[in-house]
């Protein structure tokens, strides 16, 4: 593509005449630059791109996108902000591949990979080809690719799109952060529905307060955009049990679908019944009552599926179409994934790393459990501090044997983590064992038949990040290791 072209949608007011640099790629990191690419210099938290816009040009870069004056061999384009520049650069490059996808996105703080994959299930199974963008991996089809963050940056993210659209994709489903939305790394992307889970306490360490990471959430509703379409009509999907739902219902223009248990809602879920095996509800729903069965566990699942069906609803799929799918989905990996090696006590691994998370796990293991709960616990080294006492007090007052340990501690050292959450222990029940290996072990020695025990925070990971090393670290293998040592 024309340099001149990309920059006629970056800044329509400026005309730039120099007509003959090709563009071949938009890259923001130096270390990917190839012949013909266009460098953009973004400011990051650790490196300043302007830096290394030098190297950039030596690796082949024929023009810069900066946001100041650099003495460079190339043409050099100033611009207020780079990161903006980038998504519409990235958008414009890409040739605006959201606007050829059904694309649905879901903000909340927990349920979102969840929810994306049962989305992804009903609308497969409905005969259409999906994408999946989130936490685990980027999906086109059923091919995976690896991914670093949640929600990628603007560039990554147009890239993706457009693969999804050359593979005839027709629908992609995505997790949007927090981060995401706050940073503007969607900005661009066409949503069709966007999706509202829950809101409870995470991240702090990066919003500040709970008020601007509702309001980060919130961006995904404002910018739905507001033209009334007939044939394709926007929809905002909301938890109307969360008292965050009022002000994101008052920042859109889209059309509102709610779900709900306690309060009024479109779909709404009652006479829940929850076991070890799965669990059952009643769905009202201006298409009609019905009653589902499913394989998934606890009440928090029962919203992660109500959000479910009406996202699908609104994407246009026949009720009875997305049903069976619900009735056959078997989980996500490591959420409340249970380990069996034979044992005769419930070892279960959930990806809960929030107070909410934990406390809806707990909550739903003490629906069935009526023996001892031991709980495996860490919180996140470099992350949001204040969850940590929290999460402990958590761990106490519904198990009772709480296990204290290290959850990927990064920069931090996992004493100082550790010492953060006895703060809020209660009790003198509970353990302090570092090493999560050894806690695991601990916890299986321990058990007898008819305990349960949870291990939260890992999940899916693969991984224990301890300062700048990453180890292969595994809670579903520990556990099957240490039942098996038995
Ligand atoms: C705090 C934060 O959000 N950081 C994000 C940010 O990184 P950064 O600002 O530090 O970037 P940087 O490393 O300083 O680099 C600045 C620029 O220099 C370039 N660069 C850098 C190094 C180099 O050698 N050459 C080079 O050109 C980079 O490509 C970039 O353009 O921009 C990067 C690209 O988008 C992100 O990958 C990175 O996420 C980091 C890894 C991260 O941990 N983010 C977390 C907090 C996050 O975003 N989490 C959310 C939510 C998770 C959830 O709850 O589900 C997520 O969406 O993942
Ligand atoms: N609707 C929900 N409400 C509260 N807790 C939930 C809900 N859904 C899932 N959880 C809990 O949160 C954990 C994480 O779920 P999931 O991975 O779906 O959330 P997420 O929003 O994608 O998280 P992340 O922000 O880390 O990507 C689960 O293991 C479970 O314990
Ligand atoms: N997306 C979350 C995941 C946390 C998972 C937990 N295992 C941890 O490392 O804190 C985050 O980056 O805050
Ligand atoms: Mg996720």
């Amino acid at each position: 593509m024309k340099l001149h072209t990309l920059l006629e949608a970056l800044q329509p007011y400026q005309t730039y005449n120099e007509d003959s640099i090709e563009i071949t790629s938009i890259e923001n990191d130096h270390r990917k630059v190839t012949e013909g690419s266009l460098f953009v210099c973004i400011k990051g938290y650790t490196v300043d791109g302007h830096d290394l816009a030098a190297e950039a040009v030596k690796a082949g870069a024929v023009a810069v996108i900066a946001e100041r004056e650099l003495t460079l061999t190339v043409p050099v384009i100033v611009v207020k902000n780079t990161k903006r520049a980038l998504s519409v650069l990235a958008d414009t490059f890409y040739e605006h591949p959201t606007h050829q996808l059904q694309l649905i996105g879901i903000t909340g703080t927990n349920g979102k990979t969840t929810t994306s994959h049962l989305i992804e299930k009903i609308i497969q199974d409905h005969g259409k080809k999906t994408g999946l963008i989130g936490t685990m991996y980027t999906k086109v089809g059923d091919e995976v690719f690896p991914t670093k963050n949640t929600t990628p940056e603007s560039l990554t993210l147009q890239k993706t799109f457009r693969q999804m659209v050359g593979a005839n994709v027709s629908a992609a489903v995505m997790e949007v952060s927090s981060h995401a939305l706050d940073e503007g790394r969607v900005h661009g992307c066409d949503f069709d529905i966007a999706v509202f889970t829950n809101l409870t306490q995470d991240h702090l360490d990066y919003h500040g307060t709970m008020e601007e990471y509702k309001r980060a959430k919130g961006l995904l509703f404002a910018q739905l955009g507001s033209r009334f379409q007939k044939n394709s009509p926007k929809y905002a999907v909301l938890n109307a049990d969360d008292a965050a739902a009022e002000q994101y219902i008052r920042s859109t223009s889209a059309h509102i679908l709610t779900y709900g248990i306690d309060r009024d809602a479109d779909f709404k879920a009652h006479s829940i019944s929850i076991k070890a095996g799965g669990t059952s509800f009643t769905l009202e729903s201006p298409l009609g009552n019905y009653n589902v069965n499913m394989k998934l566990i606890g009440k928090f699942s029962v919203y992660n599926v109500l959000a479910a069906i009406s996202t699908a609803v609104a994407a246009g799929i026949p009720i009875r179409s997305i049903l069976a799918s619900i009735e056959e989905v078997e989980g996500v990996s490591g959420r409340f994934e249970t380990v069996d090696a034979g044992q005769d006590f419930s070892v279960i691994v959930d990806y809960s790393h929030t107070p909410d998370s934990l406390e809806n796990a707990l909550q739903t293991i003490r629906e069935f459990a009526d023996k001892r709960i031991f709980t495996v616990v860490g919180c996140g080294g470099d992350r949001d501090r204040t969850k940590r006492p929290i999460m402990a007090q958590i761990s106490c007052s519904y198990s009772s044997d709480p296990i204290f340990t290290s959850d990927n501690p990064r920069s931090e050292d996992p004493h100082a983590i550790l010492a953060d959450m006895e703060a809020g222990a209660t009790g003198e029940n509970y353990k302090i064992i570092p090493d999560r290996r050894d806690a695991i072990r601990y916890a299986v020695r321990q058990a007898s038949a008819g305990d349960v025990i949870l291990i939260a925070g890992k999940g899916h990971e693969t991984y224990q990040q301890i300062g700048d090393k990453t180890f292969d670290f595994d809670d579903r293998i520990e556990a099957k290791k240490a039942i098996e040592e038995r």
